[in-house]
């Protein structure tokens, strides 16, 4: 059962209750508009295998390896791919946490799949937003305890995926992560800022997301952007560790904690799902941001320089 649902029970009786149950009204309403493309996501994708899932239903937690190469950027299909599995985790009896990692070396995940925001029919733009929004309140509003493996770049949407995690811990080495989406020419939406305030305080997103601050580990560790650096190697080894601190906590106190610290943030945004769609689909459309999004894109075609 989701936080959102056991925020709905604890406050059954409260005065809260009549708002809640129109969130979770509008909440279901945008869920089914993803049914139809659940359906043709785990169609057409039979063949593709975007993630990995390892279950270790002894221990009580499974491993979820992204692996949409080159750089598991993260586009409608994968992402409705990616709701799907949540949703499996937060059924389960059986599985109390997941390490979110990934397959690709040196990659996390490169965020957005710019190619969604870029001349896009608004019917996708809007869609793939909706899933978007999903994904972040599936892994932020879970009960089920969320450890991010950053095994390497996490820029903007790939940072989104960490943050919403309840712990990081991030390989050494030359690896980036934060919001960067100024240098995008674009604004960060409110819930990722939110989610970084959460995480890094006030101050610190401040600068962060106006600079569009990619930090290299060392200085995410610094400001509690992760909680812990790793060899790579050792990377798994020690978010097992972690995982089975968590598991230990008493379960049902451990999730009603997480609840209350993150109700208020998910609840802004299942208030204005659809409006917050709308923003995204008028703020992509302007000629400004397609150009600065077509500048961005050419940029990261440009052919690298050799390090020989
Ligand atoms: C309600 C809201 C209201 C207002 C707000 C409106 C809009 C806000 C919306 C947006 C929020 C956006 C958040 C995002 O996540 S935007 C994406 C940001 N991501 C990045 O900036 C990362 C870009 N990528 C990189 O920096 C690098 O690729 C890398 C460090 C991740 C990996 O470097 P490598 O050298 O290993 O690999 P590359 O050669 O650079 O890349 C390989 C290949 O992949 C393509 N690619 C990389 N990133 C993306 C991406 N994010 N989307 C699509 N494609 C990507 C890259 O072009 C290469 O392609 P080719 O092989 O050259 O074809």
């Amino acid at each position: 059962m989701s936080i959102i649902k056991s925020a709905f029970r604890v406050l059954r009786f409260g005065s809260a209750k009549n708002q809640l149950f129109s969130l979770e009204s509008k909440t279901c309403r945008a869920f089914s508009v993803c049914n139809k493309l659940r359906q043709d996501a785990s169609d057409a994708n039979a063949s593709k295998i975007n993630f990995y899932v390892d279950e270790n239903k002894e221990k009580g937690y499974a491993i979820l390896k992204l692996n949409k190469g080159p750089v598991n950027s993260l586009n409608l299909e994968f992402l409705t791919e990616l709701n799907i599995q949540l949703e499996k985790f937060e059924e389960s009896k059986e599985i109390k946490g997941v390490i979110l990692t990934s397959s690709i070396p040196n990659i996390f995940s490169a965020g957005l799949d710019i190619m969604e925001m870029y001349q896009i029919k608004q019917d996708r733009g809007s869609q793939f937003w909706t899933a978007l929004q999903e994904t972040w309140i599936k892994l932020y509003g879970s009960n089920k305890i969320y450890i991010a493996a950053i095994n390497g770049h996490s820029p903007a949407g790939g940072c989104l995926l960490s943050i919403s995690c309840d712990y990081r811990i991030m390989s050494k080495g030359p690896y980036k992560i934060g919001l960067n989406e100024t240098l995008l020419g674009i604004k960060a939406p409110f819930w990722f800022r939110d989610t970084m305030i959460n995480t890094i305080g006030y101050r610190e997103t401040e600068k962060a997301l106006q600079l569009g601050k990619l930090y290299s580990s060392e200085e995410a560790l610094a400001v509690n952007l992760v909680d812990e650096l790793a060899d790579s190697k050792d990377l798994i080894t020690k978010a097992e560790e972690q995982m089975s601190k968590w598991c230990a906590i008493p379960t049902v106190a451990r999730e009603l904690t997480k609840s209350s610290m993150r109700r208020d943030t998910l609840s802004k945004l299942i208030a204005q799902r659809e409006a917050d769609t709308q923003s995204f689909i008028e703020f992509t459309q302007r000629d400004s941001i397609q150009k600065s999004l077509r500048m961005y894109l050419e940029s990261l075609k440009k052919p690298k320089k050799s390090s020989a």
